[in-house]
């Protein structure tokens, strides 16, 4: 059975989605919401439950206002109850293409527990709301609530039952995410085979994410007829969520070879629309979700990070820029390789030649082994200060300080002098002081500290520390600086990068 070259993008996000707990939105929110999913192409945008609250019903009356001179196609939900498709009519009415969507569940469990009715009753409710939907608009669209857990004889007549009263879609969702796609793909065919008329409506997939299979399902659907589908931005929805709606757009779009059919939706909106949907919702994009997630476009591993830069298609089946993200990430971390480091330096302003980039490189792995988010400030100031580094007289080797309530506070410490290691301890008036004291005892000298000062390089309790140091000596100052997750090694290596400065100024004036 051929799919239709063109499936209809039902976006349930403002009604399904908004059933989760915690997703209410309210007006302001469900209006911009509405003018991006008209922006980005969507086909019907289902906007509430007109009969839950007037708060409900006045945002899809207003959004069927709104988009009004759109092609879109606004519809509410309502029971079966006359009241329910009463107020659906009215909420909608505003719209250049309004829609009713009314439903009652067909499943034995629903039926005979939750409605209480029998299959007779059932039928009868769907031929007269369908009937009453059709008197009020002209596109009427009827969902089998529970249909994969009906029986299919009875589902069959009740949609036959839809069809002859005038609905012109007819939705089978999996409301509780029971089936696999084998098996919802098999109901649409067998159905389509079954039912009279069955080539006179849109057949419509609605799926639940209970199993992780709500993409995959709405896709067999497609397979196997269905013209639209019902989906929410981010997956939102009951439970578990519904089919994400950028996942089923971009595997529409990018397997279209395999699956001969595609939408109208503007892609590059994708990404945006993800990002005001968890910001009105409050409910964060988990980072490796498919299409919109902070890692989808990111790649931290060295060979993959090679392979990129090489050719992005190695690793990237879609362009970032097709969803709306400007462009991928390297990320840098302790599994990035050497091609892709020279790159991020060369973006940053800075090309090293080989030693130096080695050099760079390793203190960069380094870094990344007791960092874990390295930002590209870190990556500055490791460079700058590896570059501001000559031939130092004094290096730094090794620290070790007792701090902390109980005193005293100690530094140990080895430096190299000329080429010779020094060790020596030292108390202080805190820690900072004491690491100080230790390098004056190694290094004797008059300098004064005029200034000491730290701050974050980047965010987070792990950050580096950057510290700066100035010491003055018979009119000569020096600043060294310097850079290092832990600040009082920061603190010893800007001091010594000072000492180092101002012994270089000290001979130049000799000399001079
Ligand atoms: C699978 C889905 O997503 S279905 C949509 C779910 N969405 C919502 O429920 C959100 C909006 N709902 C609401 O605001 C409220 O439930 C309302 C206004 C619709 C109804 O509220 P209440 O009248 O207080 O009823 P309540 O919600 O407690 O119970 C639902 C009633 O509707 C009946 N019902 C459920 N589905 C249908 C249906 N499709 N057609 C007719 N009646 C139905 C139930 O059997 C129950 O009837 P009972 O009161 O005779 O036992
Ligand atoms: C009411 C219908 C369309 C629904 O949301 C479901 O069955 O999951
Ligand atoms: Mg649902």
């Amino acid at each position: 059975m051929t799919a239709e070259p063109h499936i209809r993008i039902f976006d349930t996000t403002m009604r399904d989605g908004e059933q989760s707990p915690g997703a209410s939105m309210t007006m302001r929110e469900k209006l911009d919401l509405a003018e991006l999913l008209c922006e980005m192409g969507v086909d019907v945008i289902e906007a509430g439950f007109p009969a839950a609250s007037t708060g409900d019903f006045d945002c899809v009356r207003r959004i069927a206002e709104q988009t009004a001179k759109s092609d879109t196609i606004v519809c509410g939900l309502s029971r079966s109850t006359p009241q329910d498709i009463d107020r659906c009519g009215e909420a909608v009415r505003a719209s250049g293409n309004p829609r009713i969507h009314t439903f009652i569940a067909t499943s034995p469990i629903h039926m005979e527990q939750k409605l209480k009715m029998g299959e007779n009753a059932v039928l009868e409710a769907i031929g007269r709301s369908v009937s009453q939907a059709r008197n009020l608009v002209g596109d009427v669209e009827w969902s089998a609530e529970d249909a994969t857990r009906s029986d299919f004889e009875f589902l069959c007549r009740a949609v036959d039952v839809a069809i002859s009263a005038g609905a012109r879609t007819i939705n089978l969702p999996d409301t509780v995410g029971y089936a696999h796609p084998e098996e919802y793909g098999a109901m649409f065919r067998k159905i389509r085979e079954t039912v009279p008329d069955a080539d006179k409506v849109i057949w419509s997939a609605h799926c639940h994410n209970d199993l992780g299979l709500a993409v995959a399902n709405s896709l067999a659907a497609v397979q196997n007829g269905a013209g639209q589908i019902e989906c929410a931005i981010n997956g939102l929805g009951e439970r578990a969520g519904n089919a994400a709606l950028e996942e089923i757009v971009m595997a529409l779009r990018v397997r279209r070879d395999a699956l001969k059919c595609e939408t109208k939706i503007d892609t590059t909106k994708l990404a945006r629309a993800s990002k005001m949907v968890s910001q009105i919702t409050g409910f964060p994009v988990q980072y490796n979700k498919a299409i919109v997630g902070k890692n989808a476009f990111a790649h931290e591993s060295g060979i993959h990070q090679d392979g990129m830069l090489k050719n992005a298609q190695t690793y990237e089946i879609m362009n970032p820029e097709d969803v709306g993200v400007s462009k991928t990430s390297l990320v840098m971390g302790k599994h990035s390789g050497r091609h892709a480091f020279r790159d991020k330096l060369k973006a940053l302003g800075y090309e090293l030649q080989d030693e130096a980039l080695n050099d760079a490189f390793k203190r960069f792995k380094d870094l990344a082994d007791r960092k874990k988010h390295v930002f590209d400030d870190d990556i500055m100031a490791l460079v700058d200060e590896q570059l501001s580094r000559g031939d130092e007289r004094i290096s730094f080797k090794r620290l070790r300080v007792v701090a902390g309530s109980e005193g005293p506070q100690t530094a140990e410490i080895d430096l190299e002098v000329d080429g010779e290691t020094k060790w020596t301890t030292a108390r202080g008036n805190g820690p900072v002081d004491a690491v100080f004291n230790a390098i004056r005892e190694i290094v004797p000298h008059t300098a004064v500290l005029e200034l000491y000062q730290v701050s974050a390089v980047t965010q987070g309790t792990d950050a580096q520390a950057e510290v700066s140091v100035r010491l003055a000596e018979d009119g000569i100052v020096s600043t060294g600086r310097s850079a290092d997750p832990d600040t009082l090694v920061a603190s010893a290596k800007a001091y010594l990068h000072a000492l180092n400065k101002l012994e270089i100024r000290r001979q130049k004036r000799i000399a001079a």
